[in-house]
């Protein structure tokens, strides 16, 4: 294959011809620009241009031989003629190549509680990866009521009870962490800082706090495995941490077994299988800003293309707000559970349970775990809280609560709520925002003050509430009757005998 001048490159520059340079060969992109899960006018706007270090940001080079077709390479750039490549614009919907020293971003310790990182990655961000980070489903109820729900359940406190010194940890599927709240999956912490995955997991090593790393993170599994490893070593091994890894299951099965293999082979402690992602939700704030950005680029007829709406293989990861070919599929049944048995001996979480039927199904397939989850608001439109589910559990089949490990997620801004989670049953909770706000604001070391924010929060909770371990946690430590009043109720009350 003849190499190919700059100069020719930088004439397609246009959504009727566009070539991209990435990893030193000349790429037409053409006809992938309305496939794009990450959107036509990200590529359009470095038509001609060499966008190998921004590709990079966002995904492995991998992705050149997984997604493009074989016949879109154009060939090799020949290497004196890169100097005639069109120049990527300067003002673009990049992600922070490190904090954005113009912008403001509030000291440190003036993040107080979880929810102020939100602000201060709001102040530095660009808005395209803070729209990323706080979009939520259709109107916002689910988000809202993830958020509001912890504060519907209040404590029932015991006083003089020596809490001199209190004891916050917990296991995670017997892994010791000194506390029982863990970092959430998050994919594309590239869009939210230039450090991406490792810059987070650093920070969580430092402290000893678990991270469940998601199958759409900017880093492939090997590197993130690597940088854990790297900074266990700094440390001399002694970070309780630990990695679990959120699986999307591949719609090709080979690629779905592919993966689980390399899962396996990184030393992830546990597979989280994310349920609640048939399809991707509707993200309303992605959306606002990918018609403003089809339209700024003149391609507005792209922007509403039937890859958008969904299809046989539809899911993005977040960001794009798009489906992607090839990923999460619709037709996942429970059956499935049966070759990923097969293929995965250690612990099984479904990421995603919303009902006490599921919770049941899910302890009568074998999984180890349940995460109580509506991702964080994203997908389904007035979802229920991860509260609500666990009192649905503890009402309809309490039996599951013995048997799993039981997680919750969703729009937990306080240590003190996490303490709710545990009398009623819960192992433990995940937080996935606020670490990536704290991330996108101040790297490592705000993921390190996170911890600590949520941390000192439990301890000074626990000691209010009277208890100095988390065992001593009971479910009449809280009041949950305003939730209980608005819990699902079956039409015929036999249906406790049909879950
Ligand atoms: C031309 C070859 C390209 C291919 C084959 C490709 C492939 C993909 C795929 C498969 C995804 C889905 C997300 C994932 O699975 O991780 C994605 C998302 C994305 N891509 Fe690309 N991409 C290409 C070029 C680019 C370029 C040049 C940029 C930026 C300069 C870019 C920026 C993004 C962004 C921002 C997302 C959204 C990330 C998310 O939603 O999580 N891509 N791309
Ligand atoms: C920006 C962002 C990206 C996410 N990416 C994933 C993902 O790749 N896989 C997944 O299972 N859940 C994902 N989630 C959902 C989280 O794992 C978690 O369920 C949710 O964020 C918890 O709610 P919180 O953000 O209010 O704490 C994502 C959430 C956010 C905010």
């Amino acid at each position: 294959m003849g190499h190919v001048d700059g100069a020719e490159v930088a004439k397609h520059n246009s959504k009727n011809s566009c070539w991209i340079v990435l990893d030193s060969k000349a790429y037409d992109v053409t006809s992938f620009l309305s496939e794009h899960p990450g959107g036509a006018p990200i590529i359009l706007k470095n038509a001609g241009t060499d966008a190998t270090e921004e590709f990079k940001n966002y995904h492995p080079l991998d992705y050149l031989t997984d997604y493009l077709p074989s016949d879109a390479l154009v060939g090799p750039i020949n290497p004196n003629t890169f100097g005639q490549l069109r120049q990527p614009e300067k003002e673009k919907a990049a992600p922070v190549s490190d904090i954005d020293d113009s912008k403001e971003v509030p000291h440190l310790s003036l993040c107080v509680t979880a929810s102020d990182f939100e602000k201060a990655a709001k102040a530095v961000l660009p808005h395209k990866s803070y729209t990323y980070a706080s979009t939520s489903a259709n109107t916002g109820l689910s988000l809202k009521r993830n958020l509001d729900d912890w504060g519907r359940i209040s404590f029932r406190p015991r006083v003089m009870r020596n809490v001199g010194d209190v004891d916050t940890r917990r296991r995670i599927f017997g892994h010791s962490s000194p506390y029982p709240f863990y970092i959430s999956p998050m994919g594309t912490m590239g869009a939210i800082h230039a450090g991406a995955e490792p810059e987070m997991i650093r920070g969580a090593v430092r402290k000893g706090a678990h991270v469940v790393v998601s199958t759409a993170s900017s880093k492939s599994s090997e590197q993130i495995m690597q940088c854990f490893v790297e900074e266990q070593g700094r440390l001399k091994n002694g970070s309780p941490t630990e990695l679990f890894y959120q699986y999307y299951m591949p719609v090709d099965r080979q690629k779905a077994i592919q993966l689980m293999s390399i899962v396996k082979s990184c030393g992830f402690k546990g597979l989280w299988i994310t349920v609640d992602t048939p399809v991707l939700g509707k993200r309303t704030a992605d959306r606002y800003l990918q018609a403003e950005e089809a339209l700024a680029v003149g391609i507005a007829e792209e922007s509403t293309a039937g890859w958008e709406a969904g299809g046989d293989n539809a899911f993005a990861p977040a960001m794009g707000g798009r489906p992607v070919q090839g990923q999460l599929s619709p037709h996942t049944t429970w059956e499935d559970l049966e070759w990923i048995r097969k293929e995965w001996e250690g612990p099984i979480v479904l990421k995603g349970v919303q009902c006490a039927e599921d919770a049941k199904l899910a302890m009568e397939y074998g999984c180890n775990g349940i995460l109580l989850s509506n991702h964080g608001g994203r997908q389904l439109h007035t979802a229920p809280s991860a509260l609500m589910t666990l009192l649905e559990i503890r009402a309809y089949c309490p039996e599951v609560l013995g048997k799993l490990e039981i997680f919750l997620d969703g729009g937990l801004r306080d240590g003190n709520d996490v303490l709710k989670a545990l009398c009623l049953g819960a192992t433990a909770v995940g937080v996935g925002r606020p670490f990536l706000y704290a991330l996108g604001a101040y790297g490592t070391k705000g993921v390190e003050r996170c911890v600590d924010v949520l941390a000192e929060e439990l301890q000074t909770g626990m000691r209010l509430l009277g208890i100095t371990s988390l065992d001593q946690c009971r479910p009449e430590m809280v009041n949950a009757s305003r939730l209980l009043n608005e819990m699902w109720r079956p039409e015929q009350l036999s249906i406790k005998s049909r879950l």
